[in-house]
């Protein structure tokens, strides 16, 4: 078993402790550069951190011989599978403390196994925490506890297979622990595509999605995991739950809604029947840039409530824009995208520009894609290219993570968060975490803090904004600022009614968020729930509910 896993079809190794690829983080000469940009970052950087100088231990647990050659307490392996990839995770291992690493990583080939792993830990205390790509970003994959004998990351990866197409329907039963490449190159000779491509595609599995109800970074329409749901295979320590494939059902409420965003308290999703799409033929995409952030807002309210559909319609405030590369004047530029298996989309563009025009917006220039990214925003071909905003956009979305990590190194704090909320509160709960958030990041520092937002997702009834906080930290005090920084924004969202998450899940971090957004006789039923399927509480302690 590799400590870093090598990415589909490549030789190269993943990070143990950072985003992607260990060779594409920006070397020590870039993190410099990056720190330039926020006053009161360190003059060099932390060195890359190393697992030989974290204390590991050993395992407290020995696997019985049945399903020893599933298991490895190998260090590398067990420091890569300790926490996800949130800044906090980021910085914790650069720091050298990465919290409690788990005493074994299994890697299960089916569901046989994982049933025997569950009843192997269920007798004796062992917490097993389920691993799709590490990717989360809310302490999803980490233990914090202390009532467990000992903890099992539970590896799916080596569950990685298309099992069936069926080309009739249109859906196909895949194997959770697929990354998201794997899944696509598998679904490609037969024409067809999951078509859900989240920032982390190239890092997360189908399973990690299923468990967090994960957003496809398409706009509009379906872009959640949920909706390609047909069927769902779930090994619970009470027994296997799969549902019946279907195009829909109304015979009470749904199986597959109790696993859906279970981030693995209730059972491991080992497979699933999803619904599949023609990969698409034709692509266009503008952009527009408006002066008047609130203009934009208007903007991308008139698209939404429009029958156009945009594949993307990504505003990005002037902060973002110029980050991006997508604007240098001031101006915050709204990506338009629109993409079709079946016919032109240059129409609903042209419709699209003219609304954004007609709500103030300016400028733009427009592309035609070809191939394409996978983020929706279609990348330049040979005979059209694509709009220099949307392109610099897209570069810079993907290289994103790495950038983080290059100013965790600096000494930053960077936080990300998303919500979503109804149209009629969404400017003043822009303007509340703007303003009260960034004081809250420079009280804990005493420097100034930037705080940027773009929307990702748009509704007809509201919008998911996505904000990112950067600010010079204290060394050795960046997890405290961090902790202040994701209080003060918790607060402001609970406040305003806008949820503690859109799409990144619940997890550990946004436990108290969570607890006072769920109902209580909701509460009452999830916990029925835990006590019914996992009677020992041996499945991700503390997440979701106790
Ligand atoms: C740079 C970056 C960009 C991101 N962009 C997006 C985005 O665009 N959209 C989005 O929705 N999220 C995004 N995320 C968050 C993260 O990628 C998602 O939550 C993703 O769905 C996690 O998938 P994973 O396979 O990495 O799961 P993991 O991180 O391994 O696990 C996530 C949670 O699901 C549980 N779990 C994993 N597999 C299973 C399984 N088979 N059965 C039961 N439980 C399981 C884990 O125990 C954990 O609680 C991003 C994260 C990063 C670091």
């Amino acid at each position: 078993m590799s400590a870093s896993p090598s990415g589909p079809g490549t030789s190269r190794t993943r990070s143990w402790w950072g985003w992607g690829y260990a060779d594409a983080h920006p070397d020590d000469a870039a993190c410099v550069a990056l720190g330039a940009l926020l006053p009161g970052t360190l003059a060099r950087p932390l060195p890359v951190p190393r697992v030989a100088d974290l204390s590991v231990g050993r395992p407290g647990v020995t696997p019985p011989t049945a399903l020893a050659h599933l298991v490895t307490s190998d260090p590398d392996v067990r420091a890569a599978h300790a926490m996800g990839r949130a800044y906090r995770d980021i910085v914790r291992a650069l720091r050298g403390r990465p919290g409690r690493i788990p005493d074994l990583v299994a890697r299960p080939t089916h569901d046989r196994e994982v049933a025997d792993l569950l009843d192997w830990a269920g007798g004796r205390g062992v917490a097993v925490i389920p691993f799709g790509g590490g990717s989360s970003v809310v302490g999803g994959v980490e233990y914090r506890g202390d009532t467990h004998r000992a903890v099992l990351s539970l590896d799916l990866t080596s569950m990685d297979r298309v099992l069936e197409v069926d080309t009739v329907s249109r859906s196909a039963r895949i194997q959770s622990g697929a990354l998201g490449p794997v899944l696509e190159a598998q679904l490609r000779p037969h024409g067809l595509t999951l078509r859900h491509f989240p920032q982390s595609f190239e890092f997360s599995t189908l399973g990690g999605w299923l468990a967090t109800r994960a957003g496809g970074h398409y706009a509009t329409g379906r872009t959640h995991i949920d909706d390609f749901v047909q069927s769902l295979s779930v090994v619970t320590p009470a027994g296997t739950s799969t549902s019946w494939r279907l195009p829909a059902s109304g015979a009470g409420p749904s199986p597959d809604r109790l696993f859906l965003g279970s981030e693995g308290a209730l059972g491991i999703i080992t497979e699933a029947w999803m619904r599949l799409q023609e990969r698409p033929r034709h692509r266009a995409s503008a952009s527009v840039a408006f002066a008047d952030f609130q203009q934009a807002l208007e903007a991308v309210r008139a698209i939404a409530q429009s029958d156009l559909s945009p594949a993307n319609c990504r505003l990005l405030d002037p902060g973002e824009a110029l980050l991006s590369g997508a604007s240098h004047d001031g101006s915050a530029v709204l990506v338009l995208g629109f993409e079709s298996a079946a016919s032109p989309v240059d129409g609903r563009l042209a419709s699209a520009v003219d609304l954004a025009l007609a709500h103030g917006g300016h400028g733009g220039s427009r592309g035609r894609g070809g191939r394409g990214g996978h983020d929706g925003t279609p990348a330049a071909d040979g005979d059209a290219p694509a709009d220099t905003a949307v392109s610099a956009w897209r570069s810079a979305f993907l290289r994103m993570p790495y950038l983080r990590d290059g100013l965790a190194r600096m000494g930053a704090v960077v936080e990300t968060f998303e919500t979503a909320a109804t149209w009629d509160r969404v400017p003043a709960l822009i303007d509340a975490v703007r303003t009260e958030v960034g004081s809250a990041a420079t009280k804990a520092t005493g420097h100034p803090a930037t705080v940027n937002c773009r929307l990702t997702h748009v509704y007809p009834d509201g919008v998911a904004p996505y904000f990112t906080v950067a600010v010079a930290g204290r060394p050795g005090d960046e997890v405290r600022i961090w902790d202040d920084i994701k209080a003060a924004a918790s607060e402001v969202l609970h406040r305003y009614r806008a949820t503690i998450t859109h799409h990144h899940a619940v997890g550990r971090d946004h436990r108290p968020g969570y607890d006072l957004q769920r109902p209580a006789p909701f509460a009452l039923a999830l916990r029925a729930a835990k006590d019914a399927l996992d009677p020992h509480r041996i499945l991700n302690p503390g997440v979701l509910i106790d």
